[in-house]
């Protein structure tokens, strides 16, 4: 679980967050969504502690990361798993090599074992005959894929997410999606993801923020959303009038599961 609690931050006289506060839950997929410019990037990264934030807690299970000394820090990061817009793999390494990297960077494994938990994840997200291949021989599909594998390879806790679906076909988008919940439920890691994606909120939204300029404006589960009172996230989910279709007939849905 990961407690944010009343964080501030400005950058000069730009106020970017005012007083959030939210849980992201453990063993399930946190979204994050909202306007472009309501500071959802910045949030992440202070979560990630790559920002300090001029006031409030990011609590990792208990322990505060804003406040954390450098060494701390370093352990936690072992348990923290990304998978960064675009994949971000090294052009240069095989799938193999990019799986592995954080392994040879942060483990004593041997060359064996290493290779076993790559092959073992590269399993996982449905990869297996992919080792030997140069990110420019594979699909974006297959890349982000890769980018799960080695966001993954650690074991994490806590697995982050920025715009998963970005430069996806809907299809693509919404296998990634599977994947990126079974392994959260299967692992009962705790993920944040930063979604502009509205077939992601409606399908794996377990617990969703929606932010406003730097305001917590909503928050609850794809289930809520639809039915929900607040205008803006309504101007903002069900923006089209396909979308109010499909919100009709969720509703339904649900309340026929009831
Ligand atoms: N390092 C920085 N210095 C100054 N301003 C910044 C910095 N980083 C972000 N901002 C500002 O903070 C605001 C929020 O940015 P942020 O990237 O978090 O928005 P976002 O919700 O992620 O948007 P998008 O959906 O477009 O990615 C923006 O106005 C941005 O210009």
């Amino acid at each position: 679980m990961i407690d944010v609690k009343h964080v501030r931050k400005s950058f000069g006289e730009k106020v970017v967050l005012q007083d959030i506060s939210s849980t992201m839950q453990t063993g399930k997929c946190n979204l994050i969504i909202g306007t472009s410019g309501s500071g959802k990037t910045v949030l992440m990264k202070i979560m990630i502690g790559l920002i300090q934030p001029d006031a409030g807690e990011i609590c990792y299970d208990g322990k505060d990361i804003v406040t954390m000394d450098a060494e701390d820090r370093k352990q936690l990061r072992q348990q923290v798993g990304m998978l960064f817009q675009g994949s971000a793999l090294f052009d240069s390494q095989t799938v193999e090599e990019n799986v592995m990297f954080p392994l040879q960077m942060f483990t004593n494994m041997s060359y064996k074992e290493r290779k076993k938990r790559v092959n073992e994840v590269l399993e996982k997200v449905n990869l297996k005959d992919a080792n030997k291949k140069y990110p420019a021989e594979i699909s974006g599909g297959m890349m982000k894929r890769v980018g799960i594998a080695r966001a993954i390879v650690m074991n994490p806790k806590y697995l982050f997410c920025d715009e998963p679906n970005s430069g996806l076909d809907p299809q693509t988008s919404g296998l990634i999606d599977e994947l990126v919940h079974d392994i959260t439920v299967e692992n009962n890691i705790t993920t944040v993801i930063n979604t502009h994606d509205m077939n992601s909120v409606m399908d794996i939204g377990d617990h969703i923020l929606f932010m406003t300029e730097g305001l917590r404006q909503w928050e609850g589960t794809k289930d809520d959303i639809i039915f929900s009172k607040n205008k803006r996230l309504n101007d903002f989910i069900f923006a089209s009038d396909f979308l109010q279709d499909a919100k009709a007939k969720r509703m339904e849905e649900v309340e026929e599961k009831k």
